[in-house]
């Protein structure tokens, strides 16, 4: 009897233990320090081989596959079991995605081996993947090979992960001189108002670019094209940049050349841009007169034509924006330089139709002719300033037409007076679309109603211009050209 409570009492005890064990291993760390260590003990019976994949290759250039297998940790399971991850808001309202901490490592798993990740920053970014030895041979090629097909540079997924580029001034600390956020500008050719025929001519002349690897190579050419933007202020010029960046899902890169230090230094900038990217330099005009920096006139233009090509000019689509194009060197607007030249006037009557559809819904309205008939004696704002109106009378389209109206009458007049000059020296002169898209093509053609006493003025201000782009060709740009 002594020997049956006995041995129920060893049964007892037993389970007890085995309950608190659990209880222990579970609810602390324990089970963790014990996989820990078991890990490590494990390890300390394989070699292991580390490769490293930079960032930046030694010309300085983007790696490629640092970009993929970024994304690709992103997308592991294991990358909740780290250490340490950061948690950050992705593309959709809700999304969470898991990013892998400096200096941390993440396990994968791939036919049955392991391998081990660590996102390696110290100065340079990297990421170093360890493999065993015994496992190199028969997996290595494989595992680089899923990772790139799963990270495919397909349309559709870089559309939602595009990128800003912004470039720093230079810094000894650091070998990275671009700064990026997500790109998610809403612009697109929907949404600007700008003559439809002029739109479809950009948007297949964007198309047939993508498509022309072949083409430009067989000619010996670098595969690039590059638009000057040219036009008054607030009429949609940076949103045309935006909307052509989401049409072709490139990236973006903003060139403030004030904060370039030198010609050495815009070649490091444009060694470090990626393929598939529209690289932009806004105000090129506002540059060129104000000259803070080092940088020459020929260093400007071997940017433009890609001189450093094959590496870093493919495959870019470079813009320009300027708001008076007569005050930009001639050099650096010859065909081949800038392949097509893009208008964007101040508002005409069917302009105004475009932002009423867009801005208030209306397609028709009793006020339109009476629009219409301001708009024909010259009165024109620019689509900023009535995009504004709309916006804020956006509830009631006839006060917002009304004010339209108004701010043409005065304030359009005003402007006529006080800017006319401006306009009419082709930094704001309306015009309508014509000819087609070709090499060096302008993309509008001289609106013939311009009244004679405009032409008188014209005569006068070109005096103007001319003095002003004499006083320009003396500057030390022209020097180093
Ligand atoms: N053609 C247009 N269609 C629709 N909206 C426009 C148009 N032009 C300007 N806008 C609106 O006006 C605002 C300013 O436009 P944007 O910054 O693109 O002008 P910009 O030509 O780049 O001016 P700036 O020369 O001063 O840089 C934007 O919010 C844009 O939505
Ligand atoms: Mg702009």
């Amino acid at each position: 009897m002594e020997l049956f409570f006995r041995f129920f009492y060893v049964i007892f005890i037993g389970i007890c233990f085995s309950w608190l064990l659990r209880i222990l291993l579970f609810r602390t760390g324990l089970i963790f320090i014990v996989k820990k260590w078991w890990a490590n003990l494990e390890d300390c019976f394989h070699v292991y081989q580390s490769f490293r994949i930079p960032e930046f290759n030694e010309t300085s250039q983007h790696n490629h596959l640092y970009r993929k297998v970024s994304a690709y940790l992103t997308s592991l399971s294991s990358l909740e079991d780290s250490d340490y991850t950061n948690l950050i808001t992705g593309n959709k309202p809700n999304d969470v995605i898991l990013r892998l901490d400096s200096n941390q490592t993440v396990q994968d798993n791939f036919l049955g081996a392991k391998v081990f990740w660590t996102n390696e920053q110290n100065g340079s970014r990297n990421f170093v993947l360890k493999i065993r030895k015994a496992d190199k041979r028969r997996i290595l090629r494989p595992y680089l090979q899923h990772i790139h097909t799963l990270t495919a540079d397909d349309n559709e997924q870089r559309k939602g992960d595009l990128k800003l580029f912004m470039n720093s001034k230079p810094n000894n600390h650091s070998d990275t001189r671009w700064k990026s956020i997500q790109f998610k500008h809403p612009s697109t050719f929907d949404s600007i108002a700008m003559e439809t025929d002029l739109k479809e001519k950009v948007k297949s002349d964007l198309e047939s670019f993508l498509k022309s690897k072949q083409y430009y190579h067989r000619l010996g050419r670098v595969w690039k094209r590059s638009y000057l933007l040219y036009g008054p202020s607030g009429t949609g010029k940076s949103s045309f940049v935006a909307a052509m960046a989401n049409f072709l899902s490139y990236d973006v890169y903003d060139i403030d050349l004030f904060k370039v230090s030198d010609d050495s230094d815009l070649k490091f900038l444009l060694l470090q841009t990626t393929s598939k990217s529209v690289i932009v330099v806004e105000d090129l005009d506002r540059f060129l007169i104000e000259k803070s920096s080092a940088l020459s006139l020929s260093a400007l233009l071997n940017f433009m034509d890609g001189i450093l090509t094959s590496c870093c000019a493919e495959e870019r689509v470079m813009v320009f924006t300027v708001n008076c194009k007569e005050q930009v060197e001639p050099a650096i607007l010859r065909p081949g330089r800038i392949d097509v030249h893009i208008h964007f006037p101040l508002c005409d009557f069917s302009a105004f139709k475009n932002l009423a559809i867009n801005y208030l819904g209306v397609k028709d309205h009793k006020l339109f002719p009476q629009v219409e008939e301001i708009f024909q004696t010259g009165a024109s704002l620019s689509p900023a300033e009535i995009s504004e109106l709309m916006i804020a009378n956006r509830n009631s389209p006839s006060r917002a037409i009304k004010s339209v109206i108004s701010a043409l009458q005065t304030d359009g007049d005003r402007r006529r007076v006080s800017n006319i000059g401006r306009r009419l020296s082709d930094c704001g002169s309306r015009k309508s679309v014509a000819e087609s898209i070709e090499s060096g093509g302008v993309l509008c053609s001289e609106n013939t109603q311009t009244g004679k006493e405009f032409r008188k003025l014209y005569g006068f201000l070109r005096m103007k211009s001319n003095k002003i782009s004499q006083s320009f060709d003396s500057s030390p740009i022209r020097k180093d050209s």
